[in-house]
């Protein structure tokens, strides 16, 4: 039995949210192995701090499985896997079909193949965990992301399958946020408009949806479970 703590995964963790929950693992000596789509800056400084960085595209079936296969190749155990990667991706006009199967790889695909494929690397560490990053909006779906939230309405029965399936080795559960993090470009306008939809009205930032993870894998007796991190958006 090997003496090192098992490395976490987390999936997208180059930037914004994923990003920060790798650094706060790594703050807590935990190892990491993050995954990329695009080189960013943030990349460089995990590496400085010892993350195993692998490159992947989710878009596709291919992709996802030469991740497998990539990831295999580093390491025979896990203490956990974030699915945090995904795209934010309204309906492209003539190319609806095509951004519909996208979302529902990343979204949904991904999630399922490394899954079925890598239960066999978490069931070597105790305790284990799989987390989700679902979104909020599943609760009513979104006029403007339609295929979005319904591949993220996906992920989150996802959740209930693999958690029926895996227990008792491996707890899986789900966290959905809603608004955590603007983006650069969002106007003064949108965020307005963002912040009234829930009753707390702030953009919490990254530690809102760490937290939420930090309790999944120190809670032994969650599974099957989605934590709502949502400031309050549902008593709006
Ligand atoms: N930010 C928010 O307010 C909210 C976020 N969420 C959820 O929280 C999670 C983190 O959000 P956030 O940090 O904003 O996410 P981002 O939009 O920053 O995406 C995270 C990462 O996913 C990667 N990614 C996108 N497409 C693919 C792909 N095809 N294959 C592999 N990786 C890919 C991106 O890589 P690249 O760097 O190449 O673009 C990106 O770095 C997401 O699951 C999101 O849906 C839910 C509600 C609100
Ligand atoms: N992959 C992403 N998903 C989502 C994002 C994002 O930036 N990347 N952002 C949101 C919004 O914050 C929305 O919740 C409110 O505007 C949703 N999902």
């Amino acid at each position: 039995m090997s003496a090192s703590p098992a490395p976490i995964l987390i999936t997208g963790a180059s930037q914004r949210i994923g990003f920060y929950c790798a650094e706060r693992l790594l703050d807590e000596g935990q190892p990491l192995i993050v995954t990329f789509r695009r080189e960013r800056p943030g990349l460089a400084r995990l590496r400085e701090r010892g993350a195993l960085t692998l490159p992947a595209d989710f878009a596709d079936e291919a992709g996802i499985l030469a991740f497998i296969e990539q990831l295999k190749a580093h390491t025979d155990r896990l203490r956990a896997i974030v699915h945090n990667a995904s795209e934010w991706l309204s309906e492209t006009p003539g190319a609806e079909a095509r951004t519909f199967q996208r979302l529902f790889n990343v979204h949904m695909l991904a999630p399922y193949l490394i899954n079925l494929h890598c239960a066999e690397l978490l069931e070597r560490s105790s305790p284990a965990d799989i987390v989700h990053i679902g979104d909020d909006v599943t609760r009513k779906g979104s006029d403007r992301h339609i295929a979005y939230s319904a591949s993220k309405a996906g992920l989150e029965n996802l959740t209930l399958s693999f958690a029926a399936r895996l227990a008792p080795r491996v707890k899986v559960n789900g966290i959905a946020p809603a608004l955590i993090l603007f983006k650069p470009e969002d106007d003064a306008d949108y965020r307005a408009k963002t912040l009234a939809k829930s009753a707390l009205g702030i953009e919490p930032g990254a530690e809102a949806v760490y937290l939420g993870l930090r309790y999944l894998l120190d809670n032994p007796y969650v599974t099957g479970t989605t934590l709502t991190v949502n400031g309050g958006r549902h008593l709006k």
